[in-house]
């Protein structure tokens, strides 16, 4: 039998690192926690530290309380790409939210390592960086993000040039009915109130704007090798579609299943195999009834619009676009701006932006932090 493949999470606080932590705990003859990094939440991993005793932590923010259990099993690490690259690891799970997981990511794919990507801001910053590094260091990519693990899995055993289109499915957010007006006046609680999954504050938000789903065009360029004008968007409420790719003969795949993000998880990680048992209840379609599609509307949300010209565009733009977006929403999340302020913060951004073509990580990251200095001094049209 082979020996449990030993993996770091990135995040292990956050939903996507939880989740993942579940995955793990269900399987532990195939997966072994060897690592963990999160953020400010130091009493939760405590818990897991003390819980799982990995080798490797490393924290944002140490507690008294952490720092303890740390000491108890191994080494607190001082930078999150320590834990990235530390040995005895067999895969990174990048599940930071933001920008957080960029430098992660180059360490673990410059040496080889297969990483398994849920941090789409990570792509969407530097697709070009994380594409050399993987290149450079012979690693690998696992998408997580469900539509691109969908996409993933329609093309296994496709030839690459075959693709004529790929179809992202967005469920359209908490606001997908509401009008213009409407949108006006919408809080932070109604935003954070997703229609079919539960996942962290930032994505959520993300998703009411559909920056989440243009975040997602960009991504899928990158991991799929295709150009923004073979990505295309389609409404779709129920979230059992995961997405679809369209191939030169006119055949159309798609991958379905209950909105669930343990399988992409779990998936990732046991690639090239398949497990023997879902990790989520089997879909049910006669129950489900009825899938709509639908054309998104790039009136209301422009951060759509947004994100995919910002794709075109290339170089810096996105890491623009993605930093931008990162303090727009905080500063929603804050009640310091209205909603409709997140594109229109961003759209500011761009216009101030001058674009570099393919940047190096000085530069990406020079374009971020600019980009996140203009976005928090736009003040508010719509009262917050
Ligand atoms: N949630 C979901 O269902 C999906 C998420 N994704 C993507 O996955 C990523 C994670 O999303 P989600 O889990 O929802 O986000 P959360 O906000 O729930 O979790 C983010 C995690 O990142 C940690 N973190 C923050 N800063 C650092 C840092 N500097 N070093 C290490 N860890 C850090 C947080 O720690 P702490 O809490 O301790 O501060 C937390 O564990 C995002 O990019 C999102 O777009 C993609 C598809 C689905
Ligand atoms: C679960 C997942 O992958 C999210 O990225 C999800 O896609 C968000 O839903 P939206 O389709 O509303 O953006
Ligand atoms: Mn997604």
């Amino acid at each position: 039998m082979k020996p449990p493949l030993r993996v770091a999470v990135l995040g292990s606080t956050g939903s996507i690192g939880r989740q993942a932590l579940d995955v793990i705990a269900r399987f532990p003859d195939r997966f072994a926690v060897a690592a963990l990094a999160a953020g400010a939440n130091a009493d939760l991993l405590a818990e897991q530290v003390a819980a799982l005793r990995p080798r490797y932590v490393f924290a944002e923010r140490v507690s008294p309380r952490l720092q303890e259990a740390a000491a108890a099993v191994g080494a607190l690490a001082e930078r999150p790409e320590a834990v990235a690259v530390a040995p005895d690891v067999d895969i990174v799970l990048v599940a930071t939210a933001g920008a957080a997981g960029l430098l992660p990511t180059l360490a673990a794919l410059r040496i080889g390592r297969p990483v398994a990507i849920a941090n789409k801001e990570v792509l969407v910053m530097a697709g070009h960086l994380v594409r050399e590094a993987m290149q450079a260091g012979g690693g690998e990519l696992r998408p997580v993000d469900s539509e691109h693990s969908a996409i993933w899995q329609c093309l296994w055993g496709e030839s690459p040039h075959a693709i004529r289109r790929i179809i992202l499915t967005a469920s359209g957010g908490a606001f997908r009915d509401f009008s213009r007006g409407q949108l006006a006046a919408v809080t932070p609680e109604q935003a954070l109130d997703h229609p079919t999954w539960k996942m962290g504050r930032k994505i959520t938000v993300d998703s009411a704007t559909l920056m989440n789903k243009g975040m997602e065009t960009i991504e899928a360029m990158w991991l799929f090798d295709v150009p923004m004008d073979a990505v295309d968007v389609v409404l779709h409420r129920e979230s059992i579609v995961h997405s679809l790719v369209e191939f030169t003969d006119g055949s159309v795949k798609a991958q379905l299943g209950v909105p669930d993000m343990r399988l992409p998880i779990q998936l990732a990680l046991s690639y090239p195999e398949r497990m023997p048992e879902p990790p989520m209840p089997l879909l049910d379609l006669a129950a489900v009834g009825v899938l709509h599609f639908g054309r998104p509307d790039l009136d209301r949300f422009p951060c759509l619009r947004l994100a995919m010209e910002a794709g075109r565009i290339g170089g810096t733009a996105p890491a623009a676009m993605a930093a931008a977006d990162e303090v727009a929403v905080e500063r929603f999340l804050r009640r310091e701006i209205g909603f409709l302020d997140i594109p229109r913060v961003i759209e500011h951004v761009l216009e101030q932006h001058e674009p570099l073509p393919s940047p190096s990580l000085d530069e990406v990251l020079a374009a971020d932090a600019e980009a996140r200095r203009l976005a928090a001094a736009v003040a508010p049209e719509v009262p917050a």
